[in-house]
């Protein structure tokens, strides 16, 4: 309901409410103002009646009219939270654990986001006479400082950036007292147009900066460089705008080597002015690719919601597929939403959207700037895009009339957000297929566990397509017994047998990639004379030496330190290092095979983003013979040259310490096989581990997914495990490890009192330390409750977290709950 009144009684959530605290208030509409459900407006909120940015959710009869405050006033842009996405906002609360404000954000675009801040002038009657003025020394010595400053500008930038918290303490006083006048100012984050771009640079992001003597941070510099560590990149002019500071700032920084210019040519040409080159038409399915569209066209003709899930091996044409079913709505006069799980690694699927659909499509990810992101959203709301690629948080763009919604490679994590709100884009997708009574189509390989069980039982429909398309056989898949390797003598990371392939590979002209889950170079060392492990300080886990730039890094909080070739306790140098990782596999591949052009994919060498593209472009064009990386180059690529796979060591994945294990093993295995014998060559595939008999390597390494399922379910069930029943897992951390031990067993007290009486089957695992007990600088507890993830449920969720927050025995720990998220 949507509607126009002179005089009303509203309901508004509040930008940064406290989760205890967050509701609907109430507020009186001034006389003559205009609102309607859905807009913004600035309100008076908490003690000090600070001014705060809201969102009308709806209008009200009856309320204490002598105890409301009137909305201050109302933002002029219109509703910009429709029906739907209302009812999002609500289900983001109720099933998330979030607040209402958080959800808002979440749904809109980062650009959109106002913000209130104050301003401060001198008044004029201090600035006529200020000996009038009945001043304290403290606050005499501050406004001295102030009158001192030459325009407003500087006035504002000393209080913010130049005054400690003494001194910013006086400031109130300092406009109580009328010698400063304060305005509040509503700032949207950014204007529409789109400029020069800014980003931090590798050596920044490295840490090489920092060991390179580079200079400290100015606290303006650092408050660009943490806006662009959350903004990926922004114009030079949302910087400025959203940090405060001047181009002069940025200028300098690029001058030092801290931040880059670039212009955004990619998601130029992808989007607006993109023009379709090919048509649908042209294109002719295979036989098993016609069965799903017939079948999936079934499901769109419904006019219902639907769910299906088609598990397709690789290379079997799944997005060919995805684009048939997207012209259909198209046809049918509706919208259509494609998730995928990282966008920089699928630039070649946009691509294929872009030739056939041109401008029709938007592209909405994180590379872009704020400016661009509320661009796409704008062409989306206003029509203009009626196809929308995206990763997890495309998922909110405002379509309308949605007709179908893909997410391909449905089981990848990325899909789960773990900040709050703590959302899985699944099931964001699903609630608006029930909007719109869309059909919704999971796709992959190697579904989800969950996935393929709600398919076995029916609540999704199957489809399946189990050939490649081009080339009818998939690779052969070898295992190869890294024991016997080092029990005769090889005690390289090269097994005999891959490396006799890779030299083949090289001398054939074909390509090989190789994957190996950790990067850095060593990633355990210590000291042969007094024992000394190098953990992280922050974290206290081993840290990983980096050859590239002579550093130890961690890998969970990025502390760097130079690697000084002697003890750090004893001064020995006798420093013993173990574990490999990505850096010292390229250097063995330059002693093995002097000649192969090798291309190191993995954070270290991508950490712009924008290199990801260019990189496998020069892959695809022969430019190299050899792609070593980590799971980042295990899925999606498409590349007809390459006949040979190499998963160097495997083992570490399988004990990755949660119930997720087998199931991320099994599908990063099938899906990096997956990524030879595409073209007309068939592929072949080593798999190197020291558990050659372990069942789930010897599934995965005949590609029987069928097989797996039914052996991990038996595992889940009896071990009461997802899909058999739901986690809630709740994270604590402290500074304090003590602190946080304590913390977690009140919370499991409150939890359970707030249990009593509702007669809900649940188990309660730990409290418990996380396998990772300490990242940055914060001890790390987690709480495991397998439950149903009902009403009834989360209400006594909910019930627990308000008592938490006002629990003194948690005052001083930081906590969250989440349903069903991956365990860390
Ligand atoms: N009907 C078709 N006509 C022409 N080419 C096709 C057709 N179907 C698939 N292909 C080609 O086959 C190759 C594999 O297709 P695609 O990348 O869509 O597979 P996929 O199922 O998504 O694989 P993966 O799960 O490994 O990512 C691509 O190069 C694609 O262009
Ligand atoms: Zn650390």
């Amino acid at each position: 309901m949507s509607g126009r009144y002179d005089k009303a009684i509203v309901s508004v959530v509040v930008d940064k409410a406290l989760y205890s605290f967050d509701n609907e208030f109430d507020y009186y509409l001034p006389q003559g103002a205009k609102v309607s459900i859905g807009q913004r407006v600035i309100v008076p909120f908490g003690k000090g009646g600070k001014k705060r940015v809201g969102l009308v959710t709806g209008f009200k009869q009856n309320a204490d009219y002598g105890r409301l405050k009137d909305i201050y006033c109302v933002i002029n842009d219109g509703v910009i939270l429709g029906d739907e996405a209302l009812r999002l906002m609500h289900w983001l609360k109720d099933n998330t654990f979030c607040t209402y404000f958080d959800a808002v954000k979440t749904i809109l675009p980062g650009g959109m986001a106002l913000n209130v801040s104050q301003r401060y002038a001198i008044s004029d009657e201090f600035r006529k006479a200020p000996d009038s003025f009945a001043l304290e020394p403290a606050e005499q010595a501050v406004s001295a400082m102030l009158l001192g400053c030459k325009s407003d500008r500087e006035l504002n930038d000393m209080i913010e950036y130049g005054f400690d918290e003494q001194q910013k303490k006086l400031i109130g006083r300092l406009s109580e007292k009328s010698v400063l006048v304060s305005l509040d100012i509503i700032k949207q984050r950014v204007g529409s147009e789109t400029e020069k771009n800014v980003r931090l640079t590798d050596s920044y992001l490295s840490g090489e900066y920092a060991d390179k003597g580079g200079k400290p941070l100015t606290a303006k510099q650092k408050k660009v460089a943490d806006f662009l560590t959350d903004a990926d990149s922004a114009s030079v002019k949302e910087v400025c705008y959203n940090c405060v500071v001047t181009s002069a700032v940025i200028n300098n920084m690029e001058k030092n080597g801290i931040v880059e210019c670039f212009d955004n040519e990619v998601s130029r040409s992808l989007t607006a002015g993109a023009k379709a080159v090919r048509s649908i038409d042209d294109i002719v399915l295979s036989d098993e690719q016609s069965a799903v569209y017939s079948g999936m066209s079934e499901l769109m003709d419904s006019g219902k919601p639907q769910c299906a899930l088609l598990k397709g091996v690789t290379g079997s044409g799944k997005t060919t597929v995805f684009l048939k079913l997207i012209d259909k709505a198209l046809k049918q006069g509706k919208t259509a939403l494609m998730l995928v799980p990282e966008i920089s690694l699928t630039p070649q699927m946009v691509r294929n959207f872009t030739d056939l659909f041109g401008s029709n499509v938007a592209v909405i990810h994180s590379n872009l700037s704020l400016g661009q992101r509320t661009d796409e959203y704008k062409r989306i709301e206003k029509g203009e895009a009626r196809i929308v690629i995206g990763t997890r948080s495309a998922v909110f763009a405002p379509l309308d009339n949605i007709g179908i919604i893909v997410i391909d490679e449905e089981g990848e994590h990325t899909y789960k957000s773990e900040k709050s709100p703590r959302y899985q884009a699944r099931s964001i997708a699903k609630q608006r297929c029930f909007y719109h009574n869309a059909t919704l189509l999971l796709a992959s390989a190697t579904p989800s566990l969950e996935s393929a069980y709600f398919a076995s039982i029916g609540r999704y429909k199957l489809f399946e397509m189990k050939k490649r398309y081009s080339q009818p056989v998939l690779p052969d898949v070898y295992l190869v017994d890294m024991k016997v390797e080092v029990e005769t003598g090889n005690r390289s990371n090269f097994s005999r047998a891959l490396a006799d392939e890779i030299k083949n590979n090289l001398q054939r002209g074909e390509q090989t990639i190789l994957l190996l889950n950790r990067r850095g170079y060593n990633t355990y060392m210590n000291c042969i004379k007094c024992g000394e492990v190098y953990k992280c300080p922050n974290c206290n886990i081993p840290l990983t030496y980096h050859k590239t730039n002579n550093c130890m890094i961690c890998h969970y909080c990025g502390y760097t330190e130079v690697f000084t070739g002697k003890c750090k306790s004893c001064g020995s140098k006798f420093i013993y290092s173990t574990g490999t990782g990505t850096q010292r596999i390229e250097d063995e591949i330059s002693t093995l095979f002097p000649s192969a052009r090798v291309l190191r994919m993995d954070a270290d060498t991508t950490m712009s983003k924008f290199s990801y593209e260019k990189n496998f472009d020069k892959f695809k064009n022969g430019e190299y013979d050899i792609m070593v990386g980590t799971q980042m180059i295990a899925k999606g690529l498409d590349f007809e040259n390459v006949t040979l796979v190499g998963v160097l060591l495997i083992d570490k994945s399988l004990y990755a310490g949660d119930y997720l294990g087998y199931e991320k093993t099994f599908s990063l295995i099938t899906q990096v096989v997956g990524r030879c014998g595409r073209g007309s060559k068939k592929g072949r595939a080593y798999l190197q581990t020291f558990s050659p008999e372990h069942y789930v390597l010897n599934l995965a390494a005949d590609q029987n997914y069928d097989e797996f399922f039914r052996q991990e379910c038996e595992i889940r069930k009896a071990l009461l495990f997802p899909p058999y029943c739901d986690i809630c897992e709740i994270g604590l951390s402290s500074v304090d490890e003590a602190v946080c031990k304590k913390g977690s067993d009140s919370f499991v007290k409150l939890f359970m009192k707030n249990l009593e009486g509702h007669g809900i089957p649940i188990r309660v695992l730990g409290p418990s330390a996380c396998s990772v007990a300490k990242v940055n600088g914060k001890y790390r507890y987690r709480i495991i409750i397998k439950c149903k993830n009902n009403k009834e449920f989360r209400s006594v969720m909910q019930a627990t977290l308000l008592d938490a927050y006002k629990s003194p025995a948690l005052d001083k720990v930081s906590f969250f709950a989440d349903m069903n998220g991956e365990i860390i």
